[in-house]
């Protein structure tokens, strides 16, 4: 095969893209006529934000709130969660300082290998790229294991900023406490007979993803996604940012997520939907890009041990509520999602009875 074949398979850095300059996007961004971004529409029950200290405590009007948000968006806005402001920052700060680095030294952490056209899942870059066709993302993004520990892989955890690890290390263990939390509600409101259900899928061997995403200036926000519509293969998932882009659908119209300092964002993934038997919905998101300044996020991914096989809870499913998903080992389903990502489907149809 000639050494240029395939050169389709490297994504361009949009980073590098959006510092050029050009007025003109590549025609490999920008999106047909039916995803481009329209202005999100107003809600007259706007995505709650929930007090997860108040939750705690037992407060009946919080336990009511956080139920209507799983069912209403399956997605809020989590304050009271005591992860500290600073830490917030910090983990802000390190990813924003990785993503400023020059592109020599990131690319130390490439997610492309063997003669760079082969896509690994972890490591800076762009997504995997199946055809020459696919309408790409007009984000860079970082994607590591952080959990269990002894699957990361060091070689790929920056080493500047030096915090980096430590912060990564302590941020995502804070997350996990809050998602832990959250799921004993989650498992209240659907009903499963043991309370622990989904905290217990969190076992030692249960993977925890982070990815970090960098939405560089566009100079034509309309013509591209930030992120184009999916929903998460997690449990569950908490994202930090600190400004507006993340949308959510919800019966066929998509609505902004609000940005709340301090507030971070709870949304439910598809291992939720598929254990509650369609009751709760993982949301199907997306993020808009913008023509005034760079959007920086971390995304945390509570996933389930991939040895397990995820299915519907049997005390979820009766004659009046059929089964409505099969059954999946989740390894299976995690490796399914990235390609079903990157053909713009949604790795939860192939389960879907
Ligand atoms: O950037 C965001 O706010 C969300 C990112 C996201 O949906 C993801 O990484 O799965
Ligand atoms: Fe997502």
């Amino acid at each position: 095969m000639a050494d240029d074949e395939q050169q389709w398979k490297i994504p361009p850095n949009v980073q590098e893209l959006a510092a050029a300059g050009r007025d003109e996007l590549p025609s490999r961004y920008v999106v047909c006529d039916h995803d481009r971004p329209t202005s999100a529409v107003a809600s007259d029950d706007p995505i709650p934000v929930v007090d997860l200290s108040r939750l705690s405590s037992g407060a009946a009007d919080e336990a009511a709130k956080l139920r209507s948000a799983l069912q209403n968006w399956g997605l809020f806005l989590a304050v009271g969660h005591g992860i500290e402001p600073a830490l917030l920052g910090e983990m802000m700060a390190v990813t924003t300082n990785f993503f400023n680095l020059p592109l020599e030294e990131k690319q130390k952490y490439t997610n492309l290998v063997g003669g760079k056209k082969e896509h690994q899942l972890q490591g800076y870059g762009g997504d995997m790229i199946l055809s020459e066709s696919q309408v790409l993302d007009w984000s860079d993004r970082f994607y590591l294991i952080v959990e269990p520990e002894p699957r990361r892989l060091y070689d790929l955890w920056p080493t500047q900023p030096p915090s980096f690890r430590d912060i990564l290390h302590r941020y995502s263990t804070r997350c996990r406490e809050l998602a832990e939390g959250v799921l004993r509600e989650v498992a209240k409101v659907v009903g499963l007979r043991e309370e622990g259900c989904l905290v217990d899928m969190l076992d030692e061997n249960a993977v925890t993803y982070v990815r970090l995403n960098l939405y560089p200036r566009c100079p034509r926000p309309e013509e591209v996604l930030g992120f184009r519509p999916h929903s998460d293969a997690s449990v569950l998932t908490v994202v930090l940012n600190k400004a507006a882009g993340l949308q959510v659908l919800r019966d066929g119209e998509w609505y902004d997520v609000p940005v709340v300092p301090g507030a971070l964002v709870v949304n439910l993934g598809d291992t939720v939907e598929v254990v509650s038997n369609g009751l709760l919905k993982s949301p199907v998101h997306k993020v808009v890009a913008n023509s005034e300044s760079k959007r920086v996020s971390v995304a945390a991914f509570y996933t389930a041990d991939p040895e397990r096989e995820v299915e519907p809870a049997p005390e979820l499913v009766s004659e009046e509520k059929p089964r409505r998903y099969g059954k999946m080992k989740n390894s299976d389903y995690i490796r399914k999602l990235h390609e079903s990502l990157a053909r713009r489907e949604r790795a939860i149809d192939r389960v879907k009875i």
